[in-house]
């Protein structure tokens, strides 16, 4: 499943020097500024950072939905200026066509892209059951709960195989109980899938648990601040939940992750 075109060295997410600034004149406002990034096909990468900060807006660049002021965005090593169906985006609301099954939304996408019958049916079930919604394929959306919602939106995206899974605050609607169970599902998926995957989260344990890497961004300072490995993320230190929260090294680096966030910018 879903490794793209280009180059290993090409392969993946690449942002040069991008910047970003809304309105003209007077009203002009700088989001981004000068963001530079390598990410690699197979990684899960977690950006943290406060409401306002601008990570939407750099999910909407990668998604080609929004043109940066400055800098490029190629993704498989070739420019990215508009949608396409190897970037898939997840947002925080599932957006399922309420008159469609489970399975018709997860085959609508394919059914546009011109997919054959025989093999529209193959990839919906395969995806369905990717996201443990085997049993769910013939209900419509209201019959089921938000974390099934949310795992039939995860389905539909990544039915259409895309090399990039960009994920807004996927979670952030859901209850604490079911929002743990979509953590797990979502490792899981990308343990089998090794998608690349751009998770945006403001919620500083959601990304110490998913992120190989982690980037974090101020209120304010339009770029990165922080930049690094996460020992901790379950998908490599296989660690179940309540004993990564109790590992020696989790509350050092939840606070170092806190302090990043709301540092007064002038100070870094
Ligand atoms: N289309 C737009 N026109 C003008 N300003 C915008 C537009 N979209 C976003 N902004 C502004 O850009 C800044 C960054 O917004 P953005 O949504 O990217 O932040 P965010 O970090 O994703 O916030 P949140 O976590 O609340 O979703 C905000 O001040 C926002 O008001």
């Amino acid at each position: 499943m879903g490794i793209g075109t280009g180059t290993a060295a090409e392969a993946g997410i690449r942002l040069t020097e991008i910047s970003l600034a809304y309105g003209e004149g007077r009203e002009r406002r700088q989001v981004l500024q000068g963001i530079s990034l390598d990410l690699p096909p197979d990684d899960f990468v977690c950006v943290l950072g406060p409401s306002g900060c601008g990570k939407s807006s750099l999910l909407h660049m990668i998604a080609g939905y929004l043109q940066p002021t400055e800098g490029t965005v190629s993704i498989n090593g070739v420019p990215h200026r508009k949608p396409d169906p190897q970037v898939g985006v997840v947002f925080q609301h599932d957006n399922l066509f309420p008159w469609l099954t489970i399975s018709g939304n997860v085959a609508f996408g394919l059914r546009m892209a011109g997919i054959p019958k025989k093999e529209r049916k193959r990839r919906t079930a395969d995806y369905l059951s990717l996201v443990g919604l085997d049993a769910a394929a013939s209900l419509l959306p209201h019959q089921l709960s938000g974390g099934m919602k949310q795992r039939a939106a995860l389905a539909r995206t990544l039915a259409a195989q895309p090399s990039i899974v960009l994920m807004d605050e996927p979670f952030s609607a859901l209850d604490a109980l079911t929002r743990e169970t979509m953590q797990q599902h979502l490792i899981g998926i990308w343990q089998r899938t090794r998608t690349c995957i751009f998770f945006i989260t403001h919620d500083v344990d959601e990304a110490l648990l998913l992120g190989r890497r982690i980037l974090v961004m101020q209120a304010g300072s339009g770029r990165f601040v922080e930049d690094f490995a996460n020992p901790l993320c379950q998908a490599e230190s296989g660690l179940p939940l309540h004993e990564l929260r109790a590992a020696k090294d989790y509350i050092p680096l939840r606070q170092r992750l806190l302090q990043s966030i709301v540092r007064d910018r002038t100070t870094t």
